[in-house]
């Protein structure tokens, strides 16, 4: 069962049935340049699905499409059942870009009191706001340090916080930008924990960026891009058996030298 915030809508009975993403021919232009191109795809509620793929293949592009920050997008975006951008979505999803957005100048705790206060104001929620303050601290293992300033904190801890504000008001969909960049093995391990956790017991959808591709096999799901388009979308499995790859690397490069192949037939045939 969700948590919802007085004031946030609930869902109609038919939006819990919806992905929590659903795309059709998703295009965005940048600048002079097409960035997204046609795109399709689903990401589901209750899972981790991980979007992988090169630098500048245009993650962030599509998941600031999928948070309604993004200009010049066309096609359908539907989010938990409404237009993405739509103003009730505000405080049903969770977003963490790759540059940590936290007060220096407070600390950990205090950081968190202030975006709690933006999602949930009034004296009346005030225990309800502490609650899920302390929670959001102890999700992302930064309760030794709460009373910390946050500009003391490591590059690490620092991202953990946006992602612990991530997480205040326990948000149907979670949009991570590479979170675990920078990170060591053991924090890395316990946040890939903490992410199938909200996915298995909160019953989230989770869209986490990476382009490390051994976080791939952390995944339950993958959309593998490449220069603004979905090579593939299913599981590590599935995609490693459709490819006879032994790692979701190896059937990554099958995959681009397959798309790369039939792209050179194609020029040639013209
Ligand atoms: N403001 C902009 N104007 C024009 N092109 C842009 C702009 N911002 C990004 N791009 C281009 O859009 C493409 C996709 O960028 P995006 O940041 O989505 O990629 P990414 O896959 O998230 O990369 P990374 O893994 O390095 O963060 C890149 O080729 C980039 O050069």
């Amino acid at each position: 069962m969700m948590n919802y915030f007085s004031g946030t809508p609930r869902p109609d009975p038919g939006e819990e049935e919806s992905p929590a993403v659903r795309a059709r021919d998703l295009t965005v232009v940048r600048g002079p340049r097409t960035v997204l191109r046609g795109l399709g795809f689903t990401v589901p509620r209750g899972q981790v699905t991980g979007l992988l793929g090169p630098s500048g293949c245009g993650k962030s592009t599509l998941m600031r499409a999928v948070v309604g920050t993004q200009a010049k997008v066309t096609g359908t975006l539907d989010v938990l059942g409404l237009p993405a951008g739509h103003p009730a979505l505000r405080t049903r999803i969770g977003y963490v870009t790759q540059a940590p957005s936290v007060y220096d100048d407070l600390s950990v705790r205090q950081n968190l009191d202030y975006f709690a206060a933006i999602l949930d104001p009034g004296r009346a929620s005030a225990d309800r706001r502490r609650d899920h303050v302390t929670r959001a601290i102890a999700d992302v293992d930064l309760t030794p340090h709460a009373d910390a300033l946050a500009g003391n904190l490591s590059g690490g801890q620092r991202s953990r916080v946006s992602l612990a504000v991530a997480l205040l008001g326990a948000p149907e969909l979670l949009v991570l930008d590479e979170p675990t960049v920078g990170l060591d093995p053991v924090l890395r391990r316990d946040l890939w924990q903490l992410f199938h956790a909200l996915a298995a017991d909160r019953g989230a959808g989770l869209l986490i960026s990476s382009h490390v591709m051994d976080e791939a096999e952390r995944c339950d799901r993958l959309l593998l891009m490449r220069a603004g388009e979905i090579l593939a979308d299913g599981t590590p499995d599935a995609l490693r058996t459709g490819t006879g790859s032994d790692t979701v690397e190896a059937a990554f490069l099958h995959l681009v030298d397959e798309a790369a192949a039939a792209s050179r037939t194609k020029e040639t045939s013209r």
